[in-house]
C-alpha cells in the first residue's frame, strides 16, 4: 500500500426497476479499470456502486409486479445487479442501497444543513413531470403527440419520455444561487478540470452562462410519493430521489458530519472523499454537475474531485434502457468466450465521447486475435521443443540488463542485419511511448487508446520473432536466441502487468505462463530489466497453454 495517496471511484447507483443491461456494465467496468488501476499503483482505493431504491418509478414498477412493500420489490432486483457484478469481476468494495439506514441519516442530515443554510423553502409547484427520468420540464421541452385514435400524449424533447401536469406544494431548492459559483466550477481547465471530457465541460458550461437556473422542487407531496425518505420535520412531504440518491456518494464512505472535520491529516474519509472520481452516463451530468456541486456548496461540504461522462450504448439507434427494453443482457453473452474477452472488447470497441453499438461477433474476433497474437507469442517463445530457456535468458545470460542502452549494447554483437536493428530501434521507441502515455490515458478513460497501443506492440514483437527466427538451425548462437527471447517476454511480461486491470485472470494467466512471481506484479515492477527472478519453468512441457483455441466453458 501507499499510505499517502487515497482515490474513490463511484458508478451511478442504478434503478433496480428491472434487470441490468450493457449500460450498466459499461459504467461498472469503466470503474473497476480505474479501482484496478489504482492498486495497481499500490494506492488506498475504493470503489462504490449500488442501487437506487427510492422514487416514483420504484413506486410504481413494485405495484405493476404486484407488490405491496416496494422493499421487497427491489430486493428482488438488487442482486441481479451484484451478479453482474460477480459475473464479470467487477471488484466493488462498497454496495450501497438507499434503504440502508446508514445512507437515509445523511440524506436528512444534508436536507438539515442546506435548510439552516437558508437555501431550501416551500412553495406552490405547477409544471410537467415525467415520471421515468423523476424530473420535472419547462413548457418549452413539451410537445403534444396524437396517436391514430386521437389519443393525446405529451412528452418532453429530451428523452422523449412522457410527462403529466401536476399542481402541488413543494420544498424548493435555491439552485439559482448557485449559478456563479458553478461556473466558476466548470471553468476550469485541463488537469484541474472538474469534468471530463472536454466536449461535455463545454456544453454544461455554454448551457450554464446562456441559461437563468431556476430554483430545483426537491419534495413531492408524500401522499403521490409514499416510497422515499420523508422530509425532516414534515412527513406531509418526500425528499426527491435525486438528493436522496446523490448522497449515497458520502454515505458508501461514512457519516456526513466527518467531512466538517477539515483536518485532512487525521480525517481518512476526507482523503478519499477529496480524491472521489463520479463515472456516470451522459443521461444524467446535470443532475450531477449542476445539483450535486449546489447541494454540497449549500451544505458547506467539500466537493469531490471530477466527474467522468460517458456516452451511450445505443440498441436500435437509441439508448438502451431497461424502461424501453432494448436490451442487451451481459448475463447472455457468450461468456464460453471469457469474461475478460468479454471486458476487453467493450472496452476497445467504444470510446467514452461517443455513442456505441454492441456487435456479437467483436467477442470471437477479439479472442482469435489473443490467441494468434499474444498467446502465440509466448507459445512460441516459451517453446520447450525449441529448447528455448526463458529462465536462462532472464537469470544468467541477460541477468545484469536493467536498460534499454545495456540491451542494445549487448544486441549489436548479435545482429545479423539493418533490419533486425530497425525492429529493435522500433521496438523501444513504441515501448516508451507506451509508458510515457499509459497513465495519462489510464487516468482519462482511454482504455481503447491503450489497448490499440498494446497491439501495435504485439504485433511488432510477433514480427520480431518472425524475422529473427530463434528456433532456426542456422542461428542457434545461445546468446542471440536469449537476446529474442529475453527482449520479447520482457515486453509481453510488461504488457501483461500493465493489462491487469483490463483483464484481471487473463493477464494473470500471461504472468503465471512466465512464472513471474505474484509480488512482482505491480506497476513499479512494468520496466524494462527490472525483474531478473522469473521464468523458472516457463519451458516445461507441462506448462497451461494461456488461452487455448478451443473454447472453454468458463474458462477464466
Ligand atoms: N444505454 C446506456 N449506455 C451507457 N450507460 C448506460 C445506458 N443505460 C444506462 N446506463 C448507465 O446507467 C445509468 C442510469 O441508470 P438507470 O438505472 O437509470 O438506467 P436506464 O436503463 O437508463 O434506466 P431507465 O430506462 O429505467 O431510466 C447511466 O447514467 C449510465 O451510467
Amino acid at each position: 500500500m501507499c499510505p499517502s495517496i487515497y482515490r474513490h471511484i463511484t458508478t451511478p447507483i442504478f434503478y433496480p426497476n428491472a434487470s441490468p443491461h450493457l449500460g450498466h456494465l459499461y459504467s461498472s467496468l469503466l470503474a473497476d479499470v480505474q479501482h484496478r488501476w489504482n492498486q495497481l499503483q499500490l494506492y488506498n482505493s475504493k470503489f462504490t456502486t449500488g442501487t437506487d431504491e427510492h422514487g416514483l418509478k420504484i413506486q410504481q414498477a413494485a405495484i405493476r409486479n404486484g407488490y405491496a412493500d416496494p422493499l421487497k420489490f427491489v430486493d428482488t432486483l438488487t442482486p441481479k445487479f451484484k451478479s453482474l457484478d460477480a459475473q464479470y469481476d467487477i471488484n466493488y468494495t462498497n454496495f450501497i442501497r438507499t434503504t440502508d439506514i446508514k445512507h437515509i441519516k445523511n440524506v436528512k442530515k444534508l436536507w438539515e444543513k442546506c435548510f439552516q443554510n437558508g437555501h431550501i423553502y416551500k412553495d406552490i409547484h405547477q409544471g410537467w413531470y415525467s415520471v421515468s427520468d423523476e424530473t420535472f420540464y419547462p413548457e418549452s421541452k413539451i410537445i403534444k403527440l396524437e396517436n391514430d385514435d386521437k389519443e393525446v400524449k405529451y412528452v418532453n424533447t429530451e428523452t422523449n419520455n412522457e410527462v403529466t401536469y401536476h399542481k402541488e406544494t413543494n420544498y424548493f431548492f435555491k439552485l439559482s444561487d448557485f449559478q456563479n459559483q458553478l461556473i466558476d466550477l466548470h471553468s476550469r481547465k485541463g488537469l484541474n478540470a472538474w469534468i471530463f471530457p472536454e466536449s461535455k465541460r463545454l456544453s454544461l458550461l455554454n448551457e450554464l452562462k446562456s441559461t437563468n437556473l431556476s430554483d430545483l422542487s426537491i419534495s413531492r407531496p408524500s401522499e403521490r410519493l409514499s416510497w422515499a425518505i420523508s422530509v425532516p420535520n414534515d412527513s406531509t412531504q418526500s425528499i426527491y430521489v435525486w438528493f436522496d440518491a446523490l448522497t449515497n456518494y458520502i454515505s458508501s464512505l461514512g457519516p456526513l458530519e466527518n467531512l466538517y472535520n477539515s483536518d485532512n491529516n487525521n480525517n481518512t474519509m476526507l482523503k478519499y472523499w477529496s480524491q472521489t472520481t463520479h463515472i456516470i452516463g451522459k443521461d444524467i451530468m446535470k443532475f450531477h454537475c449542476w445539483y450535486w456541486p449546489s447541494f454540497l456548496l449549500s451544505a458547506g461540504l467539500p466537493l469531490p474531485k471530477r466527474v467522468i461522462i460517458h456516452d451511450h450504448w445505443l440498441s436500435q439507434g437509441v439508448k438502451m434502457s431497461k424502461s424501453l427494453g432494448n436490451v442487451i443482457d451481459p448475463m447472455e453473452l457468450p461468456l464460453q468466450y471469457g469474461k475478460d474477452i468479454i471486458r476487453w472488447s467493450i472496452l476497445e470497441n467504444s470510446q467514452l465521447n461517443h455513442d456505441n453499438n454492441f456487435k456479437n461477433e467483436d467477442l470471437s474476433k477479439c479472442r482469435n486475435i489473443f490467441i494468434s497474437k499474444w498467446g502465440n507469442l509466448i507459445n512460441r517463445c516459451c517453446n520447450a521443443k525449441s529448447k528455448f530457456d526463458l529462465s536462462r535468458a532472464v537469470n544468467k545470460t541477460y541477468g545484469n540488463i536493467s536498460s534499454k542502452d545495456d540491451f542494445l549494447n549487448i544486441w549489436q554483437e548479435q545482429s545479423l542485419s539493418l533490419v533486425e536493428n530497425e525492429q529493435v530501434d522500433s521496438i523501444f521507441n513504441q515501448l516508451e511511448s507506451f509508458q510515457q502515455t499509459y497513465s495519462v490515458k489510464m487516468e482519462t478513460f482511454q482504455y481503447n487508446h491503450i489497448i490499440k497501443d498494446i497491439w501495435k506492440l504485439i504485433d511488432q514483437l510477433n514480427l520480431f520473432i518472425q524475422t529473427t527466427k530463434p528456433w532456426n538451425k542456422t542461428n542457434t548462437n545461445q546468446r542471440r536466441q536469449d537476446a529474442i527471447i529475453f527482449l520479447t517476454m520482457d515486453i509481453s511480461r510488461i504488457l501483461s502487468i500493465l493489462t491487469q486491470p483490463i483483464i484481471p485472470q487473463l493477464s494473470n494467466k500471461f504472468l503465471d505462463r512466465i512464472d513471474v512471481c505474484p509480488e512482482r506484479r505491480s506497476f513499479r515492477d512494468a520496466k524494462f530489466g527490472t525483474d531478473h527472478t522469473y521464468g523458472a519453468n516457463a519451458n516445461d512441457p507441462s506448462k497451461n497453454v494461456p488461452i487455448e483455441r478451443k473454447v472453454a466453458s468458463y474458462e477464466y
